[in-house]
């Protein structure tokens, strides 16, 4: 079956002034087919969202290599990893990041600005909203939203362009166990519909829900 997402003997390390560098993994290996979830776990610190960024192509590694689809990025340019990224990836970022000036249909839209697709994606956007459950807060603005809606119409921003791969950091943070089970649930029905998930978490019940994980020391 094909890979999505490889990591091949990957290393994320920051190099600190004066000092060490801060090694978050070494010689890590991650594989991601479609119609798999992987977390990569551990504690507040432990370096989940760098490498989640590593995944996303938005930092290179230190060491090794990262593939999507076979492709190994370190040979790209960065206008290349980006159109690639913009065509195949979904990435939700911890805060969720939508724009307040806007609604959350709009929202859901961003991405289809640079594709210049925003006509033709509406249908989609709307039952994408009603996919995630807030179909009826599509004209209200981000501030007006509770955290597990803000989350539930983040995820469908990052769905909006069918991405092979759904790179989602810590997901449930911050979230009631009810809101947070509903979170986990959107995305085993990405996985389950043959997406590769990637995500951050140190939830349990996400944890269990992966088919594979990383533990970050
Ligand atoms: N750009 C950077 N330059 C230098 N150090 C960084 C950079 N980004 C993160 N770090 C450091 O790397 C470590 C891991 O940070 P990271 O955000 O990846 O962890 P995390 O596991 O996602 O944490 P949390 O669960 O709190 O979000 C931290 O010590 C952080 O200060």
């Amino acid at each position: 079956m094909s890979t999505v997402l490889e990591f091949d003997d990957v290393t994320v390390a920051y190099a600190r002034p004066r000092d060490v560098p801060l090694v978050l993994v070494s010689g890590c290996d991650i594989t991601v087919r479609p119609g798999r979830l992987h977390c990569v776990a551990g504690r507040s610190g432990s370096g989940k969202t760098s490498v989640l960024r590593v995944a996303a192509g938005l930092v290179a590694p230190s060491e090794g290599r990262v593939l999507w689809d076979g492709l190994d990025l370190a040979g790209l340019d960065d206008d290349a990893v980006t159109r690639l990224r913009r065509d195949r990836v979904g990435f939700l970022d911890q805060a969720g990041s939508l724009l307040d000036g806007m609604s959350v249909l709009e929202n859901v839209l961003v991405p289809a600005v640079p594709a210049r697709r925003v006509r033709e994606l509406g249908e989609r956007a709307l039952a994408l909203l009603d996919e995630v459950g807030i179909a009826d807060r599509a004209s209200a603005r981000p501030g007006e939203l509770s955290g597990g809606e803000r989350q539930r119409a983040a995820l469908a921003r990052a769905l909006l362009l069918s991405p092979r791969l759904l790179i989602v950091d810590e997901p449930t943070a911050g979230l009631d166990r009810t809101s947070a089970d509903g979170i986990i649930d959107l995305l085993v029905a990405r996985r389950d519909a043959d997406v590769a998930v990637l995500v951050a978490s140190h939830d349990p019940h996400l944890i269990d829900a992966a088919d594979a994980r990383t533990h970050l020391a």
